[in-house]
């Protein structure tokens, strides 16, 4: 099988950076989002449930961070398509050395870079350039009782947004601080 993505290992454990291969012609390329059997192997274990799209216009947005509770709890494959952000995951599983700990990578169109997240992560990235595209892969279906989430700019996360947080969605900036994220209700 010919592969169409370079991984790279993250120190949070099942966390990988994933890079597509673009297949160049003279028209142009073409590259694979996502590959059941590629990606199956390296632990995405789950039929596709949703693949969701958003734009962020502003350049300094922020958007998350972002998980889903169990029963809801879900695998994501969070590429971005155009334009570039940083793109943050925290690892919420409990009996995880890293526990609370985070990961960054810049993300891009033109660096082909996406994150396949596990289960017990929150997500969340900031827009480096206006007009960002991202696609998201879940292995669970969105359920809006289940959502759950943390303050972005918590100082605990200690998380560095390389610009001003130019924007945020009420919800977001409402989100609770790590210190009070209840261990139960992560993977
Ligand atoms: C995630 C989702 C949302 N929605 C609705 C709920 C809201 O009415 C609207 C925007 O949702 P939200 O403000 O949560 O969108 P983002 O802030 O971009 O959040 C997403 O981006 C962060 C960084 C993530 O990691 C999550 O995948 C996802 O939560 O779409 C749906 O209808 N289906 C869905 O699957």
């Amino acid at each position: 099988m010919d592969k169409r993505f370079e991984i790279e290992e993250t120190p949070l454990t099942g966390l990988l950076l994933v890079k597509r291969c673009p297949m160049a012609d003279a028209r142009g390329s073409f590259a694979r989002l996502f590959c059941a059997e590629e990606l199956s192997a390296l632990g995405w274990k789950a039929p596709v449930a949703q693949i969701n799209e958003s734009r962020t216009r502003l350049k300094g947005t922020v958007r998350g961070l972002h998980y889903q509770k169990p029963p809801f709890a879900e695998m994501k494959l969070v590429s971005c398509i155009e334009g570039a952000i940083l793109d943050v995951a925290v690892d919420l599983r409990p009996q995880s050395p890293t526990y609370g700990q985070h990961y960054a990578a810049e993300l891009s169109a033109e660096n082909a870079g996406a994150l396949m997240i596990p289960e017990g992560f929150a997500h969340g990235f900031q827009a480096l350039s206006d007009d960002v595209r991202m696609i998201y892969v879940h292995s669970a279906l969105y359920a809006a009782e289940a959502e759950a989430g943390i303050d972005a700019t918590d100082p605990t996360l200690s998380i560095a947004w390389p610009l001003p947080v130019a924007q945020r969605s009420p919800r977001d900036c409402a989100l609770p601080r790590f210190s009070s994220f209840d261990e139960r209700v992560s993977a």
